[in-house]
Order: structure tokens, then C-alpha cells, then sequence
């Protein structure tokens, strides 16, 4: 099975937390492949699942920037060849870091990742006004490369109109719509990654 590779229309837009609930959904390991600063997603993953295995970052990078910054600033090059799907059988859901152009040196953006590692794209796409444009120019960067997409999820306070003009011109499979919480509680992580099984099965 193809790794799940889960990008955004932006940073902090959700996707440890989908990641956390599609590893839920699917059984499935996790890994970063490059973290800048701290907290670290995988601690992060770690906490909200304590059951999932977690693979180690192949770049912890300590500034939290831009990860062509962060390792400009350590001496480090990062260099998309270098990194290797770490050894499992099992489903593995890799996280990005920031939005899809987020550049890794002045070569290669993180979604080059995509095909290096053979995966399938899970988008997560915020719903705050003008996400409906950050959302569409990002499918406009999948269909320009061609990359598979799994599906969209929506994270935010629910906005059924723009779920709908989204959903209208990417044709995406919406996999799941997650609404704004004071707390992710383990109850709400089950009901979230249970609808998500279904989706996905
Ligand atoms: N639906 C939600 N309800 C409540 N809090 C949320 C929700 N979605 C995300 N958050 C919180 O928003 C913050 C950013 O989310 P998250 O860390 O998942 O973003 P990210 O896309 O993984 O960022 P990065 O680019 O740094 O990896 C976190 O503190 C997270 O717990
Ligand atoms: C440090 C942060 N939390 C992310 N991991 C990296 C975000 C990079 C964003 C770069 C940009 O688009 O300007
Ligand atoms: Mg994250």
C-alpha cells in the first residue's frame, strides 16, 4: 500500500492532528521526516495516540522556520534523495511540514516528496476566510504535477459553503470534516478517526 503523504493549504493547519486520526483510522505508523523547532509533531502524535509507532525524524532541525531556513542556519543541507522511507510493512502516514511550496533548499519544495517516496496525498484545508482561495490554488499545484490524491478534509469552524465550491471544482473526496474544538478529547479522537475508517474503507 502506498504511504498516506498529508499536506496542507498552509503551517498550522491541522495536520498533525489528521495525522494522529489516520493513523488511528488505518492502524497506521507515523513519521516527520523533517522537524523544525519544538514541540515535535511526533511528540505530539505520541500524546494524542499513545498506541501508534512513531519513526524518528531523518532532519530535527531546532529553528522553527522554514525548513530551508532552519537548516541554512545549522550548516545543514537538506537534499530530498537523501531521505528514505523508514523499514515497515505496516501503513505509514508521513507529515509534511508548512504548506505544499515550502522549500527545502533552493531546489525542491517539500511536496517533491511525493513521488520520492511514492505516496498518496491526504490535503487538509482550513475553513478561515480566504481558505477558499489557498485551497484552490493548492489543487491547482496537484493537478499541474499530477500527484494522486486520497482526499480533502476540512478542519475549522464548519463553513458548508465553502466545503461545497471546493468540493465543486476539485472534485476531491471530502474524507472528513473536523469542527474547531476547545479540546481534542480521546472520545472526540475516536468518533473522528471511526468516520474516517469508514471513508476510507
Ligand atoms: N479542529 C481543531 N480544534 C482544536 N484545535 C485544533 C484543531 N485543529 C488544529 N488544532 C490545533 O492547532 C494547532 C496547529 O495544528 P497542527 O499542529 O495539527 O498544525 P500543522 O499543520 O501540523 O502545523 P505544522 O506545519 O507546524 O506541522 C495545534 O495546537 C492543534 O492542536
Ligand atoms: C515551523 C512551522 N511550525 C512549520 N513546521 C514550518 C512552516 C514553514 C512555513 C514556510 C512558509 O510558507 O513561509
Ligand atoms: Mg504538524
Amino acid at each position: 500500500m502506498r504511504p498516506y503523504f498529508v499536506t496542507a493549504i498552509g503551517t498550522d493547519s491541522g495536520k498533525t492532528l489528521v495525522s494522529a486520526l489516520l493513523c488511528r483510522a488505518l492502524g497506521a505508523e507515523y513519521w516527520k521526516p523533517i522537524q523544525c523547532g519544538i514541540p515535535a509533531d511526533a511528540a505530539t502524535i505520541r500524546q494524542l495516540n499513545p498506541q501508534t509507532r512513531v519513526h524518528p525524524e531523518a532532519y530535527f532541525l531546532q529553528l522553527p522556520a522554514s525548513p530551508h531556513a532552519a537548516a541554512r542556519a545549522e550548516g545543514v543541507q537538506l537534499d530530498a534523495r537523501s531521505l528514505q522511507l523508514p523499514a515497515t510493512d505496516a501503513s505509514l502516514v508521513i507529515e509534511g511540514a508548512g504548506g505544499m511550496l515550502v522549500p527545502l533548499n533552493d531546489r525542491e519544495f517539500i511536496i517533491d516528496l511525493v513521488p520520492h517516496f511514492g505516496a498518496e496525498v491526504v490535503l487538509v484545508a482550513n475553513l478561515y476566510l480566504g481558505s477558499i482561495n489557498h485551497t484552490l490554488l493548492s489543487w491547482q499545484l496537484l493537478q499541474q504535477r499530477g500527484y494522486p490524491v486520497r482526499g480533502i478534509i476540512f478542519n475549522g469552524t464548519p463553513n458548508p459553503e465553502s466545503e461545497q465550491i471546493i468540493l465543486h471544482h476539485t472534485g476531491y473526496k471530502k474524507l472528513l470534516s473536523i469542527d474547531q474544538h476547545e479540546q481534542l478529547t480521546p472520545h472526540l479522537l475516536e468518533q473522528y478517526a471511526a468516520t474516517l475508517r469508514t471513508q476510507l474503507g
